[in-house]
């Protein structure tokens, strides 16, 4: 677990008195924006991404495309353009020839440092990417490995991670190749979002344990074909573990962006935490999102959804089960999970999520090692976490530049009083208001500690 700078700030998270009851409308999923931002660029024409999530990750992608070239123009539109929630906020995306030479800032977003190396190997020019310290230590060799044996000449120093550069030759021949994506899914999705551009199209062959986050893979698939492309699939009678995408133009799309689902989990579990109701507006009906898993998830440790006209309803009753799951096709959502069972009255089990040591944080180390300073009973196991609950304290929540370690300690703060989140601003990642929904979701059912250092 990488040590975080010293953040001196600390949120005192919201104690809930009662049953929260709200409607929360939750920004637009970085996985969507981002991939849809990508596809865009790549395309033969214009298009629009409509309610795009403008949060860190987003706006680095952006400017990322930018550099190479690509037109964002960020406008509020009319209301015959606008958006399900009114807010008119759109993204039109002039897709160019790529240039270098061009700096990419990644930050600390896997989507960034993975998407773009295969973008980068189409322009015209060498890109440079760096990014956050933590960003060197994130699995990246499985695109590294791919785009050289496709024909792209990348200098890493050796390292098979950030920070590199991908000498673009304006073209890439692309094929079969292998890859191990055994630590990230985003290795799989990176190669096919550029694949329909390669001259030979790409075709990507998994070879390793097992695959994590396939829900985001499916992501990727659904949006290429909405974008035109042919791709052949394992779950389309193909063979297992190998993804193809032809080579074709893209077209540009007019994509309206859903509600990150992922994001809605602390919501959600505020409703399970207080025995309350908390909607989602606009959760779609069908999605590739993990977070539509939500609902069982939730539903499992005790509570109840329905989904109507107005959205996504999850009442809880107070009561919490704990889970015995294997979440490696959801494993963002592993920290809130993490942090209801800590409160719930039997002992959960969350495996298949060794992956989650290489995310923004070693998440399975940080979750155990905070909850349990709040009096809590967290293992580790080969390939999750064990968690006893306890009855837990305030105390200082760490949160390794992890947005989701400071939603989970958010979670936990409603029935805990005075656990104070550090640096709670690294919610920007993905979700920058969120200090801002949490209060607005609570009310007058809360309470918030005084702050202490
Ligand atoms: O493709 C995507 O948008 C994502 C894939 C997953 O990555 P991993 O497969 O590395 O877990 C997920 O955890 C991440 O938050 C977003
Ligand atoms: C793992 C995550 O992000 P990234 O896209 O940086 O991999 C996440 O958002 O939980």
């Amino acid at each position: 677990m990488t040590q975080s700078p010293a953040h001196t700030d600390l949120w005192p998270a919201p104690t809930a008195t009662g049953a929260v009851d709200a409607t929360v409308t939750v920004p637009g999923s970085k996985s969507v924006t981002n991939r849809g931002l990508v596809l865009a660029a790549l395309a033969a024409e214009p298009g629009w991404l409509r309610r795009p999530l403008r949060s860190r990750d987003t706006l680095l992608m952006a400017e990322a495309l930018r550099a190479m070239g690509v037109g964002i123009e960020e406008t509020v539109s009319s209301s015959s353009e606008g958006t399900p929630d009114g807010t008119g906020e759109a993204w039109r995306v002039i897709p160019a020839q790529l240039h270098g030479p061009a700096t990419v800032d990644v930050g600390n977003a896997g989507t960034v440092m993975r998407f773009l190396p295969p973008v980068a190997a189409l322009s015209d020019g060498p890109v440079r990417f760096d990014g956050d310290p933590r960003s060197y230590e994130r699995p990246l060799h499985g695109v590294i490995d791919a785009l050289r044996a496709l024909g792209a000449r990348i200098d890493d120093n050796d390292r098979g991670a950030l920070p590199l550069t991908v000498h673009g030759a304006g073209a890439l021949e692309g094929g079969p190749v292998e890859i191990d994506a055994s630590s990230s899914s985003q290795f799989v999705s990176a190669l096919l979002l550029s694949g329909a551009r390669f001259n030979q199209g790409v075709e990507v062959r998994h070879v390793g344990s097992a695959l994590p986050s396939l829900p985001h893979i499916r992501m990727t698939v659904d949006m290429l074909r909405a974008a035109g492309a042919q791709v052949d699939t394992p779950e389309a009678g193909g063979e297992p573990d190998v993804w193809r995408v032809s080579p074709s133009a893209l077209l540009g799309r007019d994509l309206v962006v859903e509600p990150d689902l992922s994001n809605a989990a602390p919501f959600l579990a505020a409703a399970l935490v207080t025995g309350g109701r908390v909607t989602i507006p606009d959760w779609p009906e069908h999605t590739t999102q993990p977070g539509d898993a939500l609902r069982e998830i939730f539903t499992a440790m005790g509570g109840s959804c329905e989904l109507t006209d107005a959205g996504l309803t999850f009442t809880g009753t107070g009561r919490i089960t704990g889970l015995d799951a294997d979440l490696h096709e959801v494993g963002e959502l592993t920290p809130v999970i993490a942090a209801v069972a800590a409160l719930a009255d039997s002992e959960s089990e969350l495996r298949g999520i060794a992956h989650l040591r290489l995310h923004e944080t070693d998440r399975l180390a940080a979750l155990a090692k905070e909850i349990n300073e709040l009096g809590g009973d967290v293992t580790e196991t080969a390939d999750g976490l064990r968690i006893r609950p306890r009855p837990l304290h305030g105390g200082v929540f760490h949160t390794y530049e992890d947005h989701r370690l400071a939603t989970a300690a958010a979670v936990l703060g409603l029935a805990v009083p005075g656990v104070r989140v550090e640096n709670v601003a690294t919610t920007a990642k993905t979700l920058p208001d969120f200090p801002e929904l949490w209060h607005g979701m609570l009310g007058s059912v809360a309470e918030t500690a005084a702050p202490r250092a």
